[in-house]
């Protein structure tokens, strides 16, 4: 641990990938860091308690149970969260941040979010990411905490485009994933990824965030880190798929969490209700309920009608 003259408590929700790559920057840092997960041995109670900072790094599927465990204990009213997770959750269509928020109502919520490939952090590798709050004090605080010589930190002013950044773009890295499984070539990579950012825009700034925030970090940054990479658990998924395996086989040996999967479910919902043309998150979803080959999901995109780029 390095010295630092104004050390902060740092509690982390979640010993996965993400949290303990979090927990390491901050501890890197001279910060004083307590992790908890459910299968450790310290308490929850004991890890939140006097947390300058309780950021959570636990997968969708678990936000809202520990949301609720952390709200029946003691919570200092310094303590400022943070999410990291990338998802939606499945029953609300809620953002982490909101269930963060709606737990936590008079608490600062901040979101961190990147291009921030958890092994190439582990391995010292130089990375940028963003933080965003309805609170600017709040993110500048947390930008502090985490900021160093290998990760550059940004603020951001737009939380729900951060955080809908890092989390529709799962979707894509997905599609990616397939494209590069089934060995469609650069160009169909670049107009895949190109399109799907079109389509991130496009609920994005219906959702409420700004458009400009999808061209940053936890946009295009993150579509560009886990669209070409096979450290991306996303792009896995969607490699193995149009490699000819079936989803259950994928996550049978999948290490980790590909949230891509919950989020396309969630979004092609969204998108329906909204009237949102999302051709490539409506194909990654029937190849991933198996309703189609990936093959055939090509061809449906490439035979829509026609129509100008800009629409
Ligand atoms: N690994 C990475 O490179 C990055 C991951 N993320 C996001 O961070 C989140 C976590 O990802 P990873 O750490 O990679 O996943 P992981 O699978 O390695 O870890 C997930 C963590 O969540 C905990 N968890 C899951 N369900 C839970 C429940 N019901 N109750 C309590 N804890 C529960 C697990 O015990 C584990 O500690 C995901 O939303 C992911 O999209 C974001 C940026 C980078
Ligand atoms: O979000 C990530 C990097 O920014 C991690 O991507 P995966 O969840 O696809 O591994």
């Amino acid at each position: 641990m390095g010295t630092n003259p104004n050390p902060k408590l740092v509690a982390i929700l979640g010993a996965g990938a993400w949290g303990t790559a979090l927990g390491n920057l901050a501890q890197t840092n001279g910060h004083q860091v307590r992790i908890w997960s459910r299968q450790g041995s310290q308490t929850l109670a004991s890890v939140i308690e006097g947390a300058d900072i309780i950021l959570s790094a636990i997968s969708m599927k678990g936000v809202s149970s520990v949301a609720e465990q952390v709200k029946s204990l003691p919570v200092s009213p310094k303590s400022i969260f943070v999410t990291a997770t990338k998802g939606l959750d499945p029953q609300t269509t809620c953002l982490p941040s909101q269930v963060w928020q709606i737990t936590f109502p008079d608490s600062p919520v901040v979101v961190l979010s990147g291009p921030n490939l958890s092994k190439e952090i582990q391995k010292s590798l130089p990375a940028a990411t963003a933080v965003a709050s309805s609170i600017p004090s709040a993110a500048e605080f947390v930008q502090v905490v985490f900021s160093s010589h290998l990760f550059r930190v940004y603020t951001n002013p737009d939380p729900l485009g951060v955080e809908l950044g890092g989390t529709l773009k799962n979707v894509i890295a997905i599609a990616a994933g397939v494209c590069d499984g089934l060995q469609l070539g650069t160009n169909a990579k670049a107009a895949l990824v190109t399109r799907g950012l079109t389509e991130m825009v496009r609920i994005g700034v219906q959702w409420g965030a700004k458009m400009e925030t999808f061209y940053g970090l936890s946009g295009l940054g993150d579509l560009l880190a886990t669209c070409n990479s096979a450290l991306s658990r996303n792009y896995q998924v969607g490699y193995q798929l149009g490699s000819g395996k079936t989803l259950t086989e994928i996550l049978a040996n999948l290490e980790g969490t590909a949230e891509g999967i919950n989020t396309t479910q969630v979004l092609v919902q969204r998108a329906k209700q909204q009237y949102i043309s999302m051709p490539i998150t409506e194909q990654v979803y029937r190849v991933l309920q198996g309703e189609i080959t990936p093959e055939q999901a090509l061809s449906e995109l490439m035979l829509r009608d026609m129509k100008p780029e800009y629409h």
